[in-house]
């Protein structure tokens, strides 16, 4: 069975006189125990997806449409997507790693006093002292030594923090993490590193992870899934390597082409043009104004996301010609 069943979820930010459509009319599925990917240009609405499941949603963003069905064991259904129903499932069944998170740890206060806090909010009734036990176990566990606790987030590196930040939202062992780009603003090597340590998380605990970055490569080599996002839309979805051998749609094809690869000294190709401003997004398929291929029918309609094998959907006119 599926934990996570999106349908149709549209999610906006609304100004005095403006609307930004960041997630459009957006439904994919993500299965138990997989590591899920979520790729595209920056501003093309990847964050606000994952916040919207995460129910992070506060003013300016507002669910304009669509349900998710979270199919967690032994919770109550989540009847609405709001912060209110979904809150009470936090670090236990669901865990968020947003963009530099290393960030949330507040600088005058020790790591010891961050894990105090997540304790005070979310205890699951337990006493302070199992509590800080279990923090020290579940450190060593994921390799990171406990004296880190009597630090201040300034005497830490950078992966350093990273790597508290995610012991952080793996602590309860929650069904599923949502890490947005877990690994930026960290140098390669310890990229690496961080990546590592989801993987080791999810092995052992087996929850599902879903990943944002705009990176392919990190995406190629621990994402089983990938669903690249342009504009707001999720334009295809596939297994990571069908997606990578076989890109149906043009957006996709221009993203992979642009990426480095070893032996390969042709001058690399940037993508043409630039992303829509997603206040007044261009009508049709909203990549058409960037794309070589584009009919009439790319200008005037909408496409919806088909699957074209069991494993493989694109939202994509030319190719259901
Ligand atoms: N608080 C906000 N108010 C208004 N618009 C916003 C707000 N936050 C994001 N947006 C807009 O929503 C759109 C999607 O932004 P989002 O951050 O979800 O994209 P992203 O793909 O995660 O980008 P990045 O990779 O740079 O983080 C962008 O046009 C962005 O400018």
């Amino acid at each position: 069975m599926s934990l996570l069943e999106i349908y149709e979820i549209s999610a906006y930010y609304v100004h005095n006189n403006s609307t930004t459509k960041a997630v459009d009319n957006v439904s994919f599925s993500v299965e138990e125990n997989e590591i899920f990917g979520i790729a595209g240009e920056s501003g093309c609405g990847k964050s606000t997806l994952v916040k919207t499941i995460y129910g992070f949603i506060e003013p300016p963003l507002y669910l304009d449409k669509g349900k998710i069905i979270y199919n967690f064991k032994d919770s109550n259904e989540i009847n609405s997507v709001t912060k209110k129903n979904i809150s009470s499932n936090w670090w236990k069944k669901i865990s968020y790693i947003p963009q530099g998170s290393m960030n949330v740890l507040n600088p005058v206060r020790r790591i010891k006093k961050f894990f105090r806090n997540l304790w005070k909010a979310h205890s699951m009734n337990l006493s302070y002292e199992k509590y800080y036990n279990l923090v020290i176990s579940h450190l060593h566990h994921l390799g990171l030594p406990a004296d880190i606790l009597e630090y201040y987030p300034h005497q830490l590196s950078g992966g350093m923090k990273q790597r508290v930040v995610i012991a952080a939202a793996s602590l309860f062992h929650p069904e599923l993490i949502v890490a947005d780009e877990p690994t930026s603003a960290l140098d390669v090597g310890v990229q690496l590193d961080v990546l590592r340590l989801l993987i080791k998380i999810q092995n052992e605990y087996k929850n599902t992870i879903i990943i944002v970055a705009h990176d392919m490569s990190v995406m190629a080599n621990f994402c089983s899934r990938i669903a690249i996002m342009y504009a707001g839309n999720i334009v295809e979805v596939a297994e990571t390597k069908a997606l990578f051998k076989n890109p149906l749609h043009p957006y996709t094809k221009l993203l992979i082409d642009s990426l480095p690869k070893i032996g390969d000294i042709r001058e690399l190709k940037a993508i043409p043009g630039s992303p829509p401003d997603l206040t007044s997004p261009p009508s049709g398929c909203k990549f058409h104004p960037r794309c070589h291929f584009a009919k009439n029918i790319c200008i005037k309609e909408e496409p919806n996301l088909k699957k074209i094998t069991i494993d493989h959907a694109v939202a994509c006119h030319l190719l259901e010609r």
